[in-house]
């Protein structure tokens, strides 16, 4: 306790980690093509959060994690990362984005190393070769996606599965505080849900924040401190993951708490 604070009785601030929101949307609304595709949504996610997103196909999943993101502009409201509009948000290796899909993949031909190195880039002030931190980061993050013999692949040659993988990896070697990941087990086989999903729970348990679309959370599910279900772009629940694992969360929306029911 500081002499100031012991003269007026008024006890110190905590010392703690940043609480500054991950995400904090207000009112965002986004229209493609002209069609209103989010509604208005109010989404805050605090640091250390492992948040599933979850609803039907089209319901606006991927778009609220772009626009989240800054990558799909609003139409409407406002959206900050870590307390920033995206726009001018700059500490971008704070946030590893696994995507729904590898857009490198086709035609480009990068290796399996080269395009897990890339998620180091937003580390590095300016572009210089990779250095022993960098390669060991990325030894690590092959390893936990088992993918340290395809290394030097090119990346059109893997499977789909593997290719998510890849892009998992990517997001591992950039060490950011928070995931944000588009149904990153889409297409990937049990064992390697299983083996994302420890590898994820080690994470969790370094405090990282998660954010993560999924169908099915399958062998992620006891890692899911909140849902979110969202229906024609707006949020039908925000609270208490679904208990157990239902076939499809989708189709469960109907039956849970309106918006602001739960939180
Ligand atoms: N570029 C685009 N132009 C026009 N409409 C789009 C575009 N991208 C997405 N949409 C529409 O926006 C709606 C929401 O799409 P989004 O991909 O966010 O849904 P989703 O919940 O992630 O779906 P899925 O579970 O199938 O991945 C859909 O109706 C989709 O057709």
């Amino acid at each position: 306790m500081t002499g100031s604070a012991q003269a007026t009785g008024v006890a110190p601030p905590p010392v703690t980690a940043d609480t500054t929101p991950a995400f904090a949307m207000t009112e965002g609304r986004v229209a493609l093509d002209g069609r209103p595709v989010l509604r208005g949504i109010d989404l805050r996610v605090t640091p250390g959060e492992v948040v599933a997103v979850l609803g039907a196909n089209g319901s606006g999943k991927s778009t609220l994690i772009r626009a989240l993101l800054g990558l799909t502009p609003l139409s409407g409201g406002s959206t900050e990362l870590y307390g920033v509009p995206p726009a001018r948000f700059r500490q971008w290796w704070r946030v590893g984005y696994v995507p729904q899909r590898l857009s490198v993949g086709g035609g480009v031909p990068a290796t399996v190393r080269e395009v897990v190195t890339s998620g180091r880039v937003a580390r590095q002030r300016r572009l210089r070769r990779a250095n022993a931190e960098d390669r060991a980061a990325v030894a690590r993050a092959l390893d936990a996606v088992g993918l340290t013999a395809r290394a030097g692949d090119p990346v059109g040659w893997l499977s789909g599965g593997q290719q998510q993988r890849v892009l998992i990896a990517r997001a591992l070697a950039g060490d950011p505080d928070t995931y944000v990941m588009d149904e990153p087990t889409a297409g990937v086989d049990a064992e390697n849900q299983r083996h994302l999903a420890a590898t994820l729970a080690v994470l969790v348990e370094r405090g990282k924040t998660v954010l993560l679309v999924a169908h099915e959370l399958g062998p992620m599910a006891p890692l899911i401190t909140r849902s979110v279900v969202l229906r024609d772009g707006l949020v039908v629940h925000d609270g208490a993951p679904p208990r157990g694992e239902p076939a499809h969360p989708a189709h469960h929306a109907a039956d849970l708490p309106g918006p602001g029911a739960a939180r």
